[in-house]
């Protein structure tokens, strides 16, 4: 069972690719929780298991990948456990993804504004779609004309913005959030972050982050999980981690980032 504070605990999860000494241990016995309300980011370079970490939560790992041991508890269920039906359900309606490239995740021939409303569609019956589409494009800050817009007439930012709304449709508990700014340039990252950080504060959304840049961690996330080679090597809380990290590929992380934060005077800054 989660307990009441936590939304998801993931315990003791091992994730295996190949077999005997092609083995690659891709998540090694993962723990970690997501309190209420809260963001946690996984930080890690590339290879780390972030992403099938976040993808094993609701079993979207690729099929070659083997469940090793641990469980994923999410409403009081072992999502590990679930039939694919289940699973179905759940993603999209309780867990919501966003992606790095969000071009991939809309179909190009229908506006963006069908496409949140087949999202309402599926997931909350007898509510006004339209109503509610303005209140979701509202809620990322794009104006409702956008609603008759389609993809390719959008700008990255604008398209991130649309995926959030989108994921924020099915009034999902989790929010995954997978190097949801990567794609993008420095001055739209940060304002996409915002919109998710005050957005968790909003619409009380849990968010498990991921991501390989430090420089990300330090507004958004309560807590953070360091990984490497599958393991997380540090966790704590952001602030204690950012101050005062202890383990030397923590160390390596925070001092390879960039700053979003232009320093006084201008340019970025290399992260203290
Ligand atoms: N389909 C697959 N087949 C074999 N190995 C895989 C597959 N997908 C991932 N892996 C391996 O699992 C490990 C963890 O990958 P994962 O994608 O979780 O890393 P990551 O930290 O998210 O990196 P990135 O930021 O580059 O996505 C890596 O060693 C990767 O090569």
């Amino acid at each position: 069972m989660t307990t009441a504070d936590n939304i998801l605990e993931v315990q003791n999860l091992s994730v295996h690719f190949g077999h005997g000494d092609e083995t690659v241990k891709a998540v090694d016995d993962v723990s970690f929780v997501v309190g209420h309300g809260e963001t946690l980011a996984l930080v890690g370079e590339s290879g780390s298991g972030k992403s099938i970490s976040a993808l094993s939560i609701t079993k979207l790992t690729p099929r070659a990948a083997r469940f090793e041991g641990g469980q994923v508890m999410f409403g009081g269920q072992n999502m590990l456990s679930l039939s694919d039906r289940e699973l179905r359900g759940i993603r999209g309606s309780q867990i919501s993804y966003i992606f790095q490239e969000p071009m991939v995740s809309f179909n190009p021939v229908y506006t963006i504004g069908w496409q949140i409303e087949e999202a309402l569609k599926l997931h909350r019956k007898g509510i006004d779609r339209k109503v509610e589409i303005s209140h979701l494009l509202d809620l990322v800050y794009l104006p409702d004309r956008l609603a008759t817009a389609y993809p390719h007439q959008m700008s990255g930012g604008q398209l991130q913005r649309c995926m959030i709304a989108m994921a924020l449709a099915c009034s999902p508990e989790l929010l995954v959030a997978d190097e949801p700014t990567t794609a993008l340039d420095v001055t739209v990252q940060r304002e996409i972050l915002n919109l998710l950080a005050e957005l968790s504060k909003k619409v009380n959304l849990s968010v498990l982050m991921i991501t390989h840049n430090f420089g990300i961690v330090s507004d958004l996330a309560d807590h953070v999980c360091v990984m490497k080679k599958g393991k997380i090597v540090e966790e704590g809380q952001t602030r204690q981690v950012l101050d005062d990290p202890q383990h030397d590929y923590t160390k390596q992380l925070m001092a390879a980032v960039p700053r979003l934060h232009p320093a006084k005077g201008g340019g970025v800054s290399p992260m203290k």
